[in-house]
């Protein structure tokens, strides 16, 4: 546990300035007037933003078996310089977090490295091949405590056996979280079906794909009497799909990606892969209605799907390269020039979904909490004002396939508070224990 720290000159939810003192990794006081002791660590926000700690949902942080990518170091480096306090590691690693063994690691390193807290998401379904449910039971109740379930990377799509995991996933009061893909609608589909795809003769990802299991994972959860979190929802109609299921009391919660609010199929015209992610870029109306979606909390909250991948994986052919995105470092500032800027999400909209949103769904009893006294002291400090061209080969993942390289964005994560501890300071994360 770290000693004392004041932080001084901070506007919680972009209101009044004020300093924090925290104790005990927890917030002690609040006041204007508040002063410390010589011995007590000393954090200056400047007139900075402070949020609670961002919770991303859905993180690739590839160990084991890809530490050539990223690992769960270099990751949780990039999350706490994103303003991150808790990311959940999904299942698609390799070996498939399909077992406690796995998990149980996932999270050992991840306290290890005390950067930011790595949940493990465990696997649905054994090696992730949709034949078989994983033991759910089994890495609940282990070190892990995994409370998210996700064959991500790839869908459930047997509904007998979405059916069977929901069940036990309401038995244990655990989370399925569906990577939405009929994947007899995707055969080698590497881009959105429509316009732009037919003239680039990419073969295409229909929308239908992803919303046919939207809207079947809501019927089964419906049944079921269990929750279904829909990832990375990438389409006007799953937003519609979700506004109906809402509306029938089905528990469905669902986040969008930073680069499906900001960006569109328009980018694939220099068949650059680093575009390439799945579900694939849309159309300027699905980007419109999923922003819409999140202001009015339709879309819980934003999760990044960082998923990062080594150049021989992604620097090739269009269609051999490998889908995905980084995404921890230039989260915030996609939200603000999505969100903030055009009028959608104030600032306590920003904590609500990125951090409160996704630690309710997720069930984190520690994160994602208001900033008050005897709350635990688990903070982002944003600097509104500035702006960052990102380099995607100077950001703190082992790899480099940021779209969003060379791009000017504003706000800055100025540091990152994990329980009373300074994981980024000014853009430098501490040295890992
Ligand atoms: N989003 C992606 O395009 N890729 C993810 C898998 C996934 O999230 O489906 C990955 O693991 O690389
Ligand atoms: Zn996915
Ligand atoms: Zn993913």
């Amino acid at each position: 546990m770290s000693g004392d720290l004041l932080i001084k000159n901070v506007r919680p939810y972009a209101g009044d300035l004020v300093n924090i003192v925290v104790r005990d990794g927890e917030i002690a006081e609040i006041g204007q007037e508040l002063t410390a002791g010589p011995e007590v660590d000393v954090l200056d926000g400047a007139g900075a933003i402070v949020l609670p700690g961002f919770v991303d949902m859905h993180t690739h942080l590839r160990e084991p078996g890809r530490e050539d990518t990223e690992t769960i170091e270099t990751g949780s480096a990039a999350a706490a310089l994103g303003g991150y306090t808790a990311v959940f590691a999904m299942a698609n690693t390799d070996p498939v977090a399909d077992t406690a063994v796995i998990t149980d690691y996932v999270w050992r390193r991840g306290q290890e490295v005390g950067l930011v807290d790595v949940h493990p998401v465990g696997a649905v379904t054994v090696g992730l091949a949709g034949k078989q449910l994983a033991e759910m039971g089994a890495m609940a109740a282990g070190a892990g405590k995994v409370r998210v379930f996700s064959d991500d990377g790839k869908c459930v799509d047997d509904p007998l056996l979405m059916r069977r995991a929901l069940e036990y996933a309401k038995g244990l009061d655990v989370l399925i979280a569906q990577h939405a893909e009929e994947p007899r609608l995707t055969v080698g589909a590497i881009a959105h079906e429509g316009s732009v795809a037919s003239r680039l003769g990419l073969a295409g990802w229909p929308r239908a794909a992803e919303e046919s299991i939207v809207a079947r994972d809501a019927l089964l959860a419906r049944d079921a009497g269990a929750r279904v979190h829909i990832c990375h929802a990438s389409t006007e109609g799953t937003v519609e799909l979700l506004t109906w299921a809402r509306g029938q009391g089905i528990a469905i919660t669902a986040e969008v990606t930073p680069h499906h609010l900001l960006l569109d199929d328009t980018r694939l015209h220099t068949y650059d892969p680093v575009n390439k992610v799945n579900p694939p870029l849309r159309e300027d109306r699905d980007r419109q209605a999923l922003r819409r979606a999140l202001a009015d909390g339709i879309v819980d909250c934003v999760a990044t799907d960082h998923a990062p991948h080594a150049a021989q994986d992604k620097c090739c052919e269009f269609a051999n390269a490998r889908p995905g995105m980084l995404g921890l470092q230039t989260a915030l500032s996609i939200v603000v020039e999505t969100m903030v800027r055009p009028g959608l999400l104030d600032w306590r909209g920003v904590a609500k979904v990125m951090s409160e949103r996704p630690a309710q769904i997720t069930g984190l009893p520690d994160q994602g909490r208001p900033i008050a006294v005897g709350e635990p002291a688990n903070l982002a400090l944003i600097d509104p004002d500035a702006e960052w061209t990102v380099e995607s080969g100077s950001l703190a993942s082992l790899s480099e396939n940021s779209p969003f390289d060379g791009m000017t964005l504003p706000a800055v994560v100025v540091a990152t508070v994990l329980r009373g501890g300074v994981t980024n300071n000014g853009g430098k994360v501490r040295s890992p224990r």
